[in-house]
């Protein structure tokens, strides 16, 4: 218990944190969830949602550290082992600190808590998070700056998307010039929570800085006209520069968790990332693997060695490695969809919504649905269209189909736009993390559609373990740099004849996918 290492990730419903010893083994897994152990902020699965505006409160996040390390200390846990300190963050969500704040986290009064005493240091009390699609007019005219979608995507990684921060920043400095003004410092959700440690600002990790369309993902340097289009000459010394090195030491633990909660005064604090390159870390990928998580949101997840950025994925920095890039998609109809139809056609539970799978165990290839319950990313479209013989449907004739209809679709969009990732590369194996990882009836149709094997990794929280071994790597630069494959689990081959099905519907996915987007243009 000598050595200890601590990941954190804060992502969209908990904050989790992951604690692993100098062998990688986890020795513990904590969380505080927001909606559950901190209503007093109202939220509902972790935001708050007016209209297309979603937003988290800032202070709520304080709380849930606060929250975090009062549990640990009720149990008598030795921070003075703890070695290094990293974590991860939900990406594209943004904290606004008010002028003067980094006075105050700088003498922070130990006997206290954080949210008491930070309560007057955000300048925008409700952070924009990643569900927001409310900056659709910034998104164009940043594009417009650079000529276009596709240039944007060349120079950042991605084209315009109403998440990514820049826009997020144009929007306020728009229309919130005031509170823009009373701002000394914007960060990520990240970097914001490695503030809380240091007692200083920190900065963006390239990993993070490159879901804003801010970034030029090459030099990994801010791009000046994007900061100027995005918050005027003053936006580049708000953001900090982005940090390059991902191994760095940006600091000891601060006074505060010191003097509060015991931590040792060498405690390092290494750059926090976003949530899903951080989960990469996690896990030790051989070529031809994709990692798709299944989390808030869903991201299928690919390392390559060229960044070559396209508009209907991202092209994100890797947070360890400079030569590697990451292509991500990204859902929002994710885990939080696939609950509303387990809410309304299986009485809540998994455990019925898993039966209803095994009633079926093949793919029906003339039902197709799409469950695009809020604003999806990929693709831009809306609502709930369901077909039957490629006729529009107002249900289908056994409700209970939704269940499966709702994972076949999920997963034929994340395969039709792998294989445009991959190019002339195949997948051999899909490794599955996040929440609805833990079911495996869900891997199975996961299995069928893309035709290969789907492993799980075992543990509850890959982007905080990620952050942990970044930790201990950094503490032990020898160390076991990735988790053993004994904590990976296969989950069952895929089933030749539900695969050929899968294969047959893709054609047909797709046309009514483009007729569905065409609605939604209507
Ligand atoms: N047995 C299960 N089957 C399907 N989905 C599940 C199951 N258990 C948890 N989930 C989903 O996992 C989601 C949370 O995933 P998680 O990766 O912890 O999210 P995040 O990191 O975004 O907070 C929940 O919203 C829930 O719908
Ligand atoms: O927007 C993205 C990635 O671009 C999301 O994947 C967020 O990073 C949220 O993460 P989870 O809370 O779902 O883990």
């Amino acid at each position: 218990m000598e050595n200890l290492f601590f990941g954190l990730d804060l992502s969209t419903q908990q904050l989790k944190l992951t604690v692993v010893d100098e062998n990688s083994k986890v020795i513990l897994e904590e969380s505080v969830n927001f909606d559950k152990e901190l209503p007093e902020y109202g939220t509902k699965n972790g935001v708050i949602a007016n209209g297309n505006i979603i937003t988290s409160p800032t202070l709520m996040w304080v709380a849930a550290v606060d929250r975090l390390f009062t549990k640990l200390q009720s149990v008598g846990f030795p921070f003075r082992y703890v070695k290094a300190v990293s974590g991860a963050g939900q990406q594209h969500g943004s904290v606004y600190w008010r002028n003067n704040a980094a006075n105050i986290l700088a003498n922070l009064d130990p006997s206290q808590s954080l949210v008491t005493q930070l309560s007057n240091c955000f300048s925008i009390l409700d952070s924009p998070t990643w569900q927001d699609s409310s900056t659709t007019q910034e998104c164009r005219q940043l594009e417009s700056i650079v000529s276009g979608p596709e240039m944007l995507a060349k120079l950042t990684g991605s084209k315009a998307y109403e998440r990514f921060t820049g826009n997020q920043i144009a929007k306020i400095y728009r229309h919130n010039r005031q509170a823009y003004d009373e701002t000394e410092r914007i960060s990520l959700v990240s970097s914001f929570l490695a503030t809380l440690f240091l007692g200083k600002y920190a900065q963006i990790d390239v990993s993070d800085g490159s879901g804003m369309n801010l970034l030029n993902i090459y030099t990994k340097e801010w791009d000046n006209r994007l900061l100027e289009a995005c918050g005027g000459s003053e936006l580049r010394q708000k953001l900090g520069e982005p940090e390059k090195d991902g191994f760095k030491i940006i600091g000891k633990i601060s006074e505060y968790f010191i003097k509060r909660y015991g931590f040792d005064c060498e405690c390092m604090i290494l750059p926090f990332m976003g949530d899903n390159p951080s989960s990469l870390l996690s896990l030790r990928l051989e070529s031809g693997d994709i990692v798709i998580s299944l989390g808030t949101s869903d991201t299928v997840l690919l390392l390559t060695n060229q960044a070559d950025p396209n508009t209907e994925s991202h092209t994100l920095c890797h947070p360890i490695d400079p030569n590697t890039y990451i292509s991500m998609l990204c859902y929002k109809n994710g885990s939080l969809t696939r609950e509303y139809i387990r809410d309304v056609y299986a009485n809540k539970s998994w455990n019925k919504f898993n039966e209803i799978l095994l009633s079926y165990p093949h793919p029906h290839e003339n039902k197709i649905g799409f469950y695009f319950r809020i604003q999806e990313i990929t693709p831009f479209a809306h609502g709930i269209h369901r077909f039957v013989n490629q006729e529009l449907v107002e249900e289908f004739d056994d409700p209970k189909y939704n269940a499966r209809a709702i994972l076949e679709s999920q997963f034929m969009s994340m395969r039709i736009r792998t294989e445009k990732l991959m190019s002339d590369k195949e997948w051999k194996r899909i490794i599955a993390i996040g929440g609805a990882s833990e079911n495996t009836e869900i891997l199975k149709v996961l299995t069928d559609v893309f035709g290969v094997d789907v492993w799980r990794y075992s543990g509850k929280n890959s982007a905080g373990y990620g952050a942990a071994l970044k930790a201990l790597m950094t503490t032990f630069r020898n160390a076991n740099s990735s988790s053993s494959m004994s904590d990976l689990f296969m989950i069952a081959d895929p089933s030749s004849e539900n695969t050929l099905i899968y294969e047959r519907m893709l054609n047909i996915y797709q046309q009514l996918e483009l007729r569905v987007l065409n609605h939604n243009q209507i």
